[in-house]
């Protein structure tokens, strides 16, 4: 059952990030609140790196109980460790290496000279039996029920590493595959397929800057999701998009609410 999509339209990225960090925040210290943790998965690019950089500045920060948050990706570069591309690397040096995170609740992808190699097949498999032996009964399939899982939009609509027609946006039963000749560097790549993405309860999808604004408006405008990925990408509990006034531009008025501040 997909959400409809719920769009927050703010002032420019900055604002975006800082209101996106904010409302990160109080999803997190309510899910450990009720529960005693909470599940993230992150995603890479400008505008998810952007979202932890301002989160890491956020005064409210440390209402977060670092301890007991499970943080997991949506894709990665399939590179060395430590590689400066990778998306575990960037997120680190914009806010993990400042936090006291527990070492085992952080879950990176595999990199592409760990344990598998060159496999990517392997590398992406290893990363779904994480998955799986993290998933609990009141989850709803081989996944954890996420509480927010955060995506970037590509111009080309994309998410994760899902880019239109590829064979993983067709993906049905894995949940996470490898991904090789991606049209964004590097080629080769690990990612969640559409199956993994919707066990979470939120999906947010953050789209800032002119560059997003074809993207934003074919994802919106009912655009099947194998040729506009980020079209099947929702939550269970919903789904929403965070945009910045830019990336809006071409929506129909009739879709969001006047731009906020
Ligand atoms: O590995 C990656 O590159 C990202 O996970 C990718 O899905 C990214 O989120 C989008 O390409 C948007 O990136 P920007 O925010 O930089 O435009």
């Amino acid at each position: 059952m997909s959400t409809a999509p719920q769009l927050v339209v703010h002032r420019d990225k900055e604002l975006m990030a800082q209101a996106a960090a904010a409302r990160l925040i109080t999803r997190i210290v309510d899910a450990q609140s009720s529960r005693g943790e909470a599940s993230v998965v992150l995603t890479g690019g400008r505008n998810g790196n952007g979202l932890l950089a301002a989160l890491a500045a956020a005064p409210a920060r440390d209402a977060i109980d670092w301890s007991r948050l499970d943080l997991w990706w949506g894709d990665e570069r399939f590179l060395p460790e430590g590689d400066p591309d990778r998306n575990v690397t960037q997120a680190r040096e914009a806010l993990l290496d400042a936090v006291p995170l527990d070492p085992k609740r952080v879950h990176a992808m595999p990199a592409s000279d760990g344990p598998h190699g060159s496999d990517v097949e392997a590398a992406a498999a290893a990363y779904a039996a994480e998955l799986d032996a993290a998933a609990g009964p009141e989850d709803h399939g081989p996944v954890p029920a996420f509480d927010v899982l955060m995506l970037g939009v590509g111009p080309d609509t994309h998410v994760a590493s899902l880019f239109p027609e590829l064979p993983a946006v067709r993906e049905t039963e894995r949940t996470v595959v490898g991904v090789h000749g991606a049209p964004k560097p590097p080629p080769t790549r690990v990612t969640l397929t559409l199956p993994a993405i919707r066990a979470a309860r939120e999906v947010w999808l953050l789209a800032a800057g002119e560059d997003k604004a074809e993207a934003a408006a074919i994802a919106l405008s009912g655009a099947g999701e194998i040729q506009a990925p980020a079209a099947g990408a929702y939550g269970r509990s919903r789904t929403l998009w965070l945009l910045d006034a830019a990336a809006a531009s071409q929506l129909p008025r009739s879709l969001y609410p006047p731009a906020t501040a």
